[in-house]
Formats: C-alpha cells, sequence, structure tokens
C-alpha cells in the first residue's frame, strides 16, 4: 500500500510541496504559516504560548510526547497553535507529573497533528525557502486542492492576531514561580511595585517572574488606552510577547507612544517590537525565524552570552533606528537586534524569552532591572 493510501492526514505548503503522515489529536482542515521550533523539550509550553496563533508549529526533535502534558507548565488557558508537526509522537508517555497523553491533550482542544513525516526534510525546505503558509487536512487528502487553498490563503503578514488570544477584560496575577525555578521561590520580594501588564498573548511565566521580584500584577488586555492604564496608577507597565505582525497593531503602538516618558516601560518579544515601533524605528519579516531554546545572545553592556528561548519571525530593522534608541542585546547566530533601551526614557525591551518556559534562565536578571527601573523614576518622582 503506498504512503499516501495508508495515510490519514496530509500537509500541503504553498510552495507545492506535499507531506501525507497519520493524524493524531483533533480532525479537520486548518490554515497558517509553516514553522518550526529546534527545542529538544518544552512542547508543552510551546502548545501553550499565545504567540504561535496562526501557526501549524514543527518540532525539530524526532520523539515528542514521552512526559505526557500537565497543568502545571502551561503558558494560556490552552492551545493556541493551528496545528503541531512531529516526527514520531509517543502515545505512552512516562512521567510521574502526566496528567494526560499530547494525543489526547490536543483532541480535547481541537488542535489537529500530524506525525510520521520527513520532519528534516519540511525544516531544510522552510530553511533555505522561508516560512510559507501551509495547510493541514484529515478530510481532504488531494494534494493538488491542499496546495491551492494554500496559494489562496492569507499571509501572516498584516494580520492582527492579538485579537485572537488577549484577554476579554482585566484581571490580577499572584502566583509566584514553582520549585523549578533559578531565582529562590523562597526568597521572593514582598510586594515592591505596582505593574500594568499590556497583555497581547501573554505567556503566564512572564507573570510568574514580575510576582517573583515583587511586583503586583494587574494584566489589561492588548486593546487598553494610555488613559486606561495611567487610571490605574502603575509604578510600571509590560508590554507582551504575542502572534502575528506587530505592523498592523496601530492601536497597540498609539498606547505605548502616549505613555512613553509618563512611567517606566519593559517589553519582550511582540512588546519589544512595538515599543521600536512607538519609538519609530520600523520591522520587518525573517526569512524562517528564531524558535528555540538554544539561540545565542550577547549582551553588549557586559560582553557576556546568553543562552535564549525564542519564539519570533519579525525583528526591528536596525536600519531604522531613531538616534535615541541604544542597542544592547544581539543574536550572535545572525547579528540581528535581541534587546534596546531609550537613552532618553525609562523604557528597555528584549526580543527573547527571559522567562524561558521552557528554556534557559540565564536571562531572568531582566526582571529585577525592570524594578531597578521603577526604583529609579521612583526616586525621581519624590526628588
Ligand atoms: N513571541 C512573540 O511575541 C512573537 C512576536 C511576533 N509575533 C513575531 O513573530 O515576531
Amino acid at each position: 500500500m503506498s504512503q499516501e493510501a495508508k495515510s490519514s492526514a496530509c500537509l500541503a505548503l504553498a510552495d507545492g510541496s506535499v507531506f501525507f503522515g497519520s493524524a493524531f489529536g483533533a480532525s479537520g482542515e486548518v490554515t497558517g504559516e509553516v514553522v518550526f521550533n529546534t527545542s529538544m523539550t518544552g512542547y508543552g509550553e510551546i502548545l501553550t504560548d499565545p504567540s504561535y496563533c496562526g501557526q501549524i508549529v514543527t518540532m525539530t526533535y524526532p520523539l515528542i510526547g514521552n512526559y505526557g502534558i500537565n497543568f502545571e507548565d502551561v503558558e494560556s488557558k490552552g492551545p493556541r497553535l493551528r496545528a503541531f508537526v512531529v516526527r514520531e509522537l509517543c502515545r505512552a508517555p512516562s512521567n510521574f507529573r502526566s496528567e494526560l497523553s499530547l494525543d489526547d491533550y490536543l483532541r480535547k482542544a481541537g488542535i489537529i497533528g500530524l506525525e510520521g513525516i520527513d520532519t528534516r526534510s519540511l525544516v531544510r525546505r522552510l530553511r533555505s525557502q522561508g516560512a510559507v503558509t501551509g495547510v493541514l487536512s484529515t478530510i481532504d487528502l488531494d494534494p493538488q486542492s491542499l496546495i491551492a487553498k494554500a496559494q489562496a490563503a492569507p499571509s501572516i503578514v498584516g494580520q492582527d492576531l492579538v485579537q485572537e488570544v488577549m484577554p476579554a477584560a482585566s484581571f490580577s496575577w499572584t502566583e509566584k514561580l514553582g520549585n523549578f525555578a533559578t531565582l529562590a521561590p523562597q526568597d521572593s520580594q514582598p510586594t515592591r511595585y505596582h505593574v500594568v501588564a499590556i497583555d497581547y498573548g501573554m505567556k503566564w511565566n512572564i507573570l510568574r517572574h514580575l510576582t517573583q521580584v515583587g511586583c503586583r500584577v494587574t494584566v489589561v488586555p492588548g486593546t487598553s488606552t494610555a488613559a486606561e492604564i495611567l487610571a490605574l496608577q502603575p509604578d510600571g507597565v509590560f508590554l507582551s510577547n504575542g502572534p502575528g505582525d506587530p505592523e498592523p497593531l496601530t492601536y497597540a503602538i498609539r498606547t505605548i507612544r502616549e505613555l512613553l516618558g509618563k512611567l517606566p516601560i519593559f517589553g519582550i518579544c511582540l512588546g519589544h517590537q512595538l515599543l521600536g515601533l512607538a519609538a519609530g524605528a520600523r520591522t520587518y519579516k525573517l526569512k524562517f525565524g528564531h524558535r528555540g531554546a538554544n539561540q545565542p545572545v550577547m549582551n553588549l553592556r557586559n560582553s557576556k552570552v546568553e543562552i535564549t528561548s525564542q519564539n519570533h519571525g519579525f525583528a526591528i530593522d536596525a536600519l531604522t533606528l531613531p538616534a535615541n534608541i541604544e542597542v544592547t542585546h544581539r543574536n550572535l547566530n545572525d547579528q540581528t537586534i535581541e534587546g534596546m533601551r531609550l537613552t532618553d526614557q525609562p523604557a528597555f525591551s528584549v526580543q527573547y524569552h527571559p522567562e524561558a518556559a521552557a528554556g534557559p534562565h540565564d536571562s531572568a536578571y531582566l526582571f529585577e532591572e525592570f524594578c531597578s527601573l521603577m526604583d529609579l523614576s521612583a526616586g525621581k518622582s519624590k526628588a
């Protein structure tokens, strides 16, 4: 029997390439930008990172699912990606913390999974030709039909995907880091600051880190205005990660522009890109993005190399930086901007994920740096 004949799912890319495999999780048909993540572990955090909304995520590590799924290591209410592609699915997880298998988890969440394809071939294609739109289907296995659907589907460029994942209303966050944190949980700081976190699709471990270093956090929807945020009387504002292209998020850029200079600002990933746009820089789309847990980043202020967790397909264009933006971190793989600060206002950001979840904890110091910025601003305002 041919590969196609025994397949139960098909992934077709807009460039005409087709991959037949076996379906797991839910059934149906989805469209999304096909990207890859090179992390060996952390699939529970990857699945629940709202930044993957609109994307079909391929894991390069060949065996996925072997430690199951638990509901402690999640970064949002549930999976937000369009579909999940792996080489080999483990259907019999072995882990005392596992609450259900990856197959059952995705089925309950309505997410389609595809296993048994040559993920190396798919990733080599994405690396050489760039991320591309794809269609994954368990109901239409006709390659030409699926290729046509992929070619007709809208690109992720220009889409506002934040509206799909941001919270409908504000809420308070109190949970600190778990027992696996490098910041000693028992030494967590007493509450020192009130931070308003603008949620564009926020990873919960960012909130756990902010709470751990002594922040009382009010989370507000990504569409909140500067007036609504200032009315909460924060000591600082945090700009979260999130999905899609930063450029069409004009409401967010306007809010940040109105907040600049009024109080300390710290941004991560999408928040970093939005801060750059608000300050006058431009963003652009990377060929295939940075998604993994071992991206080397140089901290230009102390020349230390941080191994970082990353998930982004856009970046700030170094050729468009205004005079008041200083680059503080660079990616050692491709020299792209990984961190910046404004020289004339209390605002800084990083493109990568210092909260890890999953990945290295090298960059947790940035949450303390945000507290120092709030201390500095508080000192100035009392002076
Ligand atoms: N994790 C993020 O915040 C991603 C930012 C943006 N959506 C990008 O892909 O570059």
